[in-house]
């Protein structure tokens, strides 16, 4: 278990983390969201004691990070994954921290077997392709078998496969019962990754919602219905509370109603459809609108203003 208590980090003048609380649960994968800037990073090295709150208080599995006799054992983290310039190989790698912290051999090739580095465990890491150096970073995160797992933007630059399997594998830590936070700033992809979110802007908590909740109220009730017969449908489906609209010919925009329902319809009256779809494509708007006010740099065009120049790099 996670705690963030009243969290609050200043850079100088520069607030990166204010006020902020959130309680992050064991079997379930979290979700850390937040636009470019957010200060989710800066969090999780609070969480980590890798940098002291200005104010407030981090606590992981009931005590500060710096207070657990063996920390690894605790939390396994990956930080925003960096090439490792090494000229070790992974193996060698994931020895020597295990050597650190009287972890086994054995351990070690149980966890890149676990993240798939077996065929290149002997090769150098500074050759290592970015996806592998996630492999590796989740490779060092997992070698304490933790019981809470934080990592910073795990899916960045990984290939459609690569994604894949982090999702798989953060689902089925938290299946384990671990506590999984796992930062973001891609709602869509923690929507099918992540049971609950814990959206951050400028510092502060926008939500702390279930992925359902947020996905049903992002999703709205509109239902995209094709149909040959769709004249004939929009008057079935007529009613005080539902809106149809159509932007092209055979296809009807439905609200006020389920889509369950509206195929009920089309079948009482042998209505043939091409297509049922509830709408949910718009996660990642719902999720831009949730943060707009938050964005730390915006496209002048957006803001009417000379706004802010470079974001660093994420
Ligand atoms: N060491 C530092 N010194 C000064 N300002 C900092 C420092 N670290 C972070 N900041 C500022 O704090 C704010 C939050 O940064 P942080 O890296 O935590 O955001 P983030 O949500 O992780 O963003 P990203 O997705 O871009 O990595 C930003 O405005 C950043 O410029």
């Amino acid at each position: 278990m996670i705690e963030a208590h009243s969290l609050t980090k200043r850079y100088g003048e520069r607030t990166a983390v204010e006020d902020l609380s959130f309680t992050v649960r064991p079997g379930a994968v979290t979700g850390f969201l937040g636009p470019n800037g957010a200060g989710k990073s800066t969090t999780m090295r609070m969480l980590l004691g890798l940098d002291a709150p200005t104010s407030g208080r981090a606590v992981v599995n009931g005590k500060s990070y710096a207070d657990h006799r063996a920390p690894l054992h605790e939390v396994g983290a990956m930080l925003e994954a960096r090439a490792i310039h090494t000229g070790r190989s992974a193996r060698n790698h994931l020895l020597a921290l295990a050597a650190t912290h009287g972890i086994s051999v054995r351990r070690v090739d149980e966890v890149i077997d676990l993240v798939g580095l077996h065929a290149v465990a002997k090769k150098r890491v500074g050759g290592f392709s970015l996806g592998m150096g996630q492999r590796l970073g989740i490779a060092s995160a997992l070698l304490g078998d933790p019981a809470t797992v934080i990592l910073d933007e795990p899916v960045n630059g990984l290939d459609p496969e690569g994604i894949l399997w982090i999702r798989n594998l953060l689902k089925g830590l938290a299946a384990e019962g671990r506590t999984v936070l796992v930062s973001s700033h891609l709602m869509s992809e923690m929507a099918l990754t992540a049971e609950h979110l814990i959206v951050i802007g400028r510092g502060r908590l926008i939500a702390d919602t279930s992925v359902a909740e947020f996905t049903a109220r992002a999703a709205g009730d509109l239902v995209r219905v094709r149909t040959n017969e769709a004249e004939k449908l929009r008057e079935l489906l007529a009613g005080p509370d539902v809106t149809v609209s159509s932007q092209e010919p055979g296809v009807l925009l439905v609200t006020g109603i389920t889509s369950e329902w509206i195929g009920r319809v089309a079948a009482e009256e042998g209505i043939a459809l091409a297509e049922l779809t509830p709408q949910q494509a718009s996660l990642e708007e719902a999720f831009m609108e949730l943060t707009r006010d938050a964005v730390e740099y915006q496209a002048p065009a957006a803001q009417g203003v000379g706004a802010g120049t470079e974001g660093r790099a994420a």
